[in-house]
């Protein structure tokens, strides 16, 4: 079959309106009119052709990175983006760059940590471009003081650095602040007198993460003026005076608060990318189970296909609909915290960076899952997702190792249990450990499989297990003299926790999510179907957690299971219309086996003759090594 819409049938298959889904995921009306009109914008343009990237040396990617931004931001002024618009079009660009930390997290970083005054004579100069920043906290060797190591935009680019270091007055150490640093000359670029900088190198992957420029950055005697210390939290007086302003010094890390929240609405962003590929080559596919001659069955019809496939379409929808709350949950801290209201702080915290370990980490074994979804295909670089996979991974690790945030995570939660007893009722996403005296000894109310679709029996279930596991470790706790050293010796059963409480608040949003209004025929339905399949999924992944704390019996088990089974039937007649609601173009994708038409097989095979070494029949190389052995080889046969 050539051309035509070869999902066609897939998408007449749909039980649900599929226009009213791309608005709620696009989030509103108007977030979708900006989203659609902007990728089409990108994908038009062959200035932001993306196609070539695995094949391009570092220097000449890396090049055709800086080419592809400054003519971003040409476009960007020439028709006047708007802050929303312009973020939009860097998404759909898709690669990472220098300006992503200048206005991810340099910018901010002023925003939220410097004075009015320094605000006001730093942050005109960053937003027009006028000075290019990046954020240098992480160390080569950790405390050695010796290098800064890793920062992006750091490498060949920023002008400036927000540059994390000990402050020491009058051999006072005053622990970790924020300084802005000149780098490099603004005429000629080259760096200061005293600072030594450079990219640290190759990374994973071909093109992928290799479009940034993570530097290394070494000072020799550099003085950075006093007023260049962000002193918002605390400062220094010209006579060298330290002194401490009314706010919690924690302020120090909120740059982190804000950029684990956007890295959480991205998880949702790479995973369903990763889904829509396989969902929509899982339909094309047809792979063995043939009856009566007939076609054979599309793979995406095998069970077992399906058990991996939707748990994570699921997945994608659940880690929108809670970065959609988190969002919200920044903004309201953000505001507090300018009325001088810092008690929610900790919770942000904590909220941020576990639920940044869970999406991040999902997400990146949900992209190698859709890999190996695809079968052998799945393999080739322009099914997408090798670089997509190379791309993602490291947020894993970046704006904080995905264990050690757990373990933020499990600090808060030890320290909320230990509030009970003073009486200080817990609020927001740990109310339920109010209730923890119900949660101890509650019991599942499952009788048969339909049980498990109440919204009630779900949330007691995760709340219940949630709260046991954090009750389990403050009692084991408490058996050391040491805190410090009970926590070092419990860290695994710690870390098991606070996944546990950040699966409850991802299934809790989407719960509440659900209880708004949301219009189109069969939407709120198909998201129902999607929730419970996220919410069962995990209950049978982790059923070990939630039998050993006796929260449900093993028949409930069972029956979770089986339930869930039906619930993938009902979620495959509607799987194509549920990644086509992303609203994805071709060029986003970036994929020949999620392209929207499904034409797979002839792309393949016409983009393996595009491959640079097709170019020639005999390849480079072979008069050389390949025909000297041939002859070699010949004249002993004949010997
Ligand atoms: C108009 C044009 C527009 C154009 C638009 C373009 C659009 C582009 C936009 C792009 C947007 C976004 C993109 C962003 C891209 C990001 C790319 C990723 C880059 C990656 C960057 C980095 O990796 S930066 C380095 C990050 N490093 C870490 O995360 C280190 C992890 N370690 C920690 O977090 C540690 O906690 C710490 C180092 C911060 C502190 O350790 P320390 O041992 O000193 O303290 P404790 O851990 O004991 O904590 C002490 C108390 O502080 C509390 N705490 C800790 N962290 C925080 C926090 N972040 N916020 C609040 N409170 C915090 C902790 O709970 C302890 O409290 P108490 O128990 O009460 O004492
Ligand atoms: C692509 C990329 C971009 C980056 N961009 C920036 C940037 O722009 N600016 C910047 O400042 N940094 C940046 N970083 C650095 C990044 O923030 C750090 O790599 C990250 O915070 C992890 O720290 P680390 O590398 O020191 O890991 P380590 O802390 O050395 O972790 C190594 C291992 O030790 C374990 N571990 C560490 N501490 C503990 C503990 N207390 N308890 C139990 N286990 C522990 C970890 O779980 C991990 O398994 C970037 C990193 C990458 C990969």
């Amino acid at each position: 079959m050539e051309g035509g819409d070869h999902l066609a049938h897939e998408r007449k298959k749909a039980q649900f309106d599929v226009e009213a889904m791309k608005i709620v995921w696009a989030g509103s009306r108007h977030a979708f009119e900006v989203s659609d009109r902007i990728s089409k914008l990108v994908a038009s343009d062959p200035a932001f052709r993306k196609d070539n990237r695995p094949m391009l040396s570092r220097k000449e990617l890396f090049k055709n990175t800086l080419r592809k931004a400054a003519y971003a931001w040409k476009r960007i002024i020439e028709l006047r983006l708007s802050e929303e618009e312009a973020s939009k079009l860097r998404f759909y660009v898709d690669e990472p760059a220098f300006t992503d930390l200048h206005w991810g997290m340099f910018l901010p970083a002023i925003k939220g940590q410097g004075t009015e005054e320094q605000q006001q004579k730093w942050l005109p100069l960053a937003y027009k471009m006028q000075i290019i920043g990046c954020y240098a906290q992480t160390e080569l060797g950790h405390g050695s003081n010796s290098s800064k190591w890793w920062p992006g935009g750091l490498g060949k680019i920023s002008t400036h650095a927000v540059v994390y270091a000990r402050l020491i007055t009058d051999g006072q150490d005053h622990g970790v602040h924020g300084f802005i640093v000149q780098l490099r000359s603004l005429d000629d670029h080259s760096p200061l007198p005293g600072i030594t900088v450079g990219d640290i190198g190759m990374k994973f992957g071909n093109g992928a993460y290799n479009t940034m420029d993570n530097g290394v950055l070494r000072f020799d005697h550099v003085r950075i003026p006093r007023d260049q210390m962000l002193m918002k939290v605390s400062q220094v007086s010209r006579e060298g005076k330290y002194s401490q302003s009314n706010v919690p010094r924690q302020l120090v890390y909120g740059t982190m608060v804000f950029v684990r929240q956007t890295i959480v609405a991205d998880a949702s962003c790479a995973l369903s990318r990763a889904v829509c590929i396989a969902t929509r080559y899982s339909a094309v596919r047809r792979q063995f189970g043939s009856q009566n001659g007939g076609p054979e069955t599309q793979v995406i019809d095998y069970k077992t296909q399906q058990s991996r496939l939707f748990p994570l379409l699921a997945s994608a929808y659940a880690f929108r609909f809670v970065g959609e709350w988190l969002k919200w949950l920044y903004t309201d801290v953000t505001q507090r915290l300018q009325a001088n209201d810092f008690s929610t702080l900790p919770e942000a915290h904590a909220c941020t960076a576990g639920l940044k370990s869970l999406t991040t980490a999902a997400t990146a074994d949900g992209i190698e899952e859709c890999r190996k979804l695809c079968g052998g295909h799945g393999y080739l670089c322009s099914s997408g997702l090798p670089e997509l996979f190379a791309v993602y991974v490291p947020a894993c690790t970046y704006e904080g190792d995905n264990t050690v945030l757990l373990l933020q995570v499990a600090r808060f939660l030890v320290k909320t249990l230990s509030q009970l007893g003073s009486g200080k009722q817990p609020v927001g996403t740990t109310a339920y450990m109010g209730q923890v005296e119900h949660l101890m000894q509650c019991h599942c109310n499952v009788q048969k499989a339909e049980d498990w679709l109440k919204p009630a029996v779900i949330l007691e279930a995760f709340e219940a297990r949630s709260a046991r596991m954090s009750v389990a470790c403050a009692k084991n706790l408490s058996k050391f003299t040491n805190p410090e050293e009970g926590f070092a010796e419990l860290s695994g059963d710690l870390v098991e926790a606070a996944i546990a409480h950040c699966q409850l608040i991802i299934v809790s949003k989407f719960i509440e999510k659900l209880q708004q209004d949301i219009p189109g025929k069969g939407v709120k339905q198909q998201l129902g179907v999607l929730c419970n399949i996220y919410a069962l999924f995990l209950l049978h992944k982790h059923q070990g957690d939630f039998l050993s704390t006796g929260c449900i019996t093993p028949k409930q088990a069972y029956l979770a299971n089986e339930q869930l089974r039906a619930l993938y039937s009902q979620a495959r007649p509607n799987a194509i219309a549920l990644v086509d609601a992303f609203n994805y173009t071709d060029h986003y994708l970036g994929s020949i086996l999620g392209c929207y038409d499904g034409n797979v097989y002839p792309k393949l095979y016409e983009a393996a003759w595009k491959d640079p070494l097709n170019d020639s029949v005999v390849p480079d190389g072979y008069r050389e090594y390949i025909w000297p052995m041939l002859k070699q080889q010949l004249r002993t046969a004949r010997l």
